[in-house]
């Protein structure tokens, strides 16, 4: 039976070498046509959780799907294989080259050229600065036009899950915004997304649903929307006011 999920993380221990685990028996879920943002306090595993799901780190135990297969195991090559495409933390593009081969480099698995021309075109298309910067230099590109280039390559190989680590790192506010645009963009464009970010709030606002991860497991989930209006969520994750005061001692 088609799972009604693009990407399932079921039950996930996992950690480091002899250390600690990090996911101690997380579930997280991916639909189809969504953004779902983890959100969570320094250190709760939520970059682990991607880098489970690329296959960077094996977990311990637990199911890895993808559209119902099961993929638990498989390394970062057969995980982008099987459809899941990693945006790592920071900037990834090769500043001297130019924007057309940092894009280009995400096609390296592909052969057929004429799948490769109309790849391109479309990311072209998705994010208006890659085609007008097409032959510049990417480090000539501000942080935000260069993001922008992270998911024009990561697209090239027309996955079904993007896995986006803090993408607006070190963006100002304008660029941050203008990030969470093209991942709206990505989205409508048919490609789910699964985002860590640091900036909570602006996370939930973007998000479709939202994982509130504490201690290495799926603290509460649920539509992003109504995550944000959740005021104890608000209190403990979201930088907001308490619901109520302290009792003053
Ligand atoms: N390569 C590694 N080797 C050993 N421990 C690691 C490694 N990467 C992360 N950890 C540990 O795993 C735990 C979870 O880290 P992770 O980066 O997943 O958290 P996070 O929720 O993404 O945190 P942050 O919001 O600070 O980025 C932390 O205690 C961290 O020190």
């Amino acid at each position: 039976m088609a799972s009604d999920y693009l990407l399932e993380l079921d039950d996930i221990e996992a950690g480091y070498g002899r250390a600690a685990l990090v996911l101690r028996g997380l579930t997280v879920k991916v639909p189809a046509g969504s953004v779902v943002c983890l959100v969570g306090p320094n250190g709760a595993g939520k970059s682990t959780v991607l880098k489970v799901a690329s296959g960077m780190l094996a977990p311990r135990s637990g199911t890895i799907r993808v559209c119902g297969d099961d993929v638990t195991g498989f390394g970062p090559q057969q995980m982008l294989t099987a459809g899941l495409s990693h945006v790592l933390q920071g900037h990834s593009v090769f500043r001297e080259m130019t924007v057309e081969e940092n894009v280009l480099l995400g096609a390296y698995t592909i052969r057929d050229r004429a799948a490769i021309a109309e790849r391109v075109g479309f990311v072209k298309e998705l994010f208006p600065v890659v085609g007008d910067r097409w032959k510049a230099l990417a480090g000539a590109l501000s942080g935000g036009e260069q993001k922008q280039v992270e998911f024009a390559r990561s697209l090239m190989v027309s996955p079904r899950v993007v896995l986006l680590d803090e993408p607006s790192m070190g963006l100002d506010p304008r660029a941050t915004a203008s990030v969470f645009e093209q991942v709206i963009r990505m989205r409508d464009a048919g490609t789910a997304v699964l985002l860590v970010e640091q900036n909570a709030r602006r996370a939930l606002e973007t998000a479709d649903l939202g994982c509130v991860l504490d201690l290495g497991r799926v603290h509460i989930d649920g539509p992003a929307s109504e995550l944000l209006k959740d005021p104890q969520l608000a209190e403990l994750y979201l930088g907001g006011r308490p619901a109520a005061a302290p009792p003053a001692s």
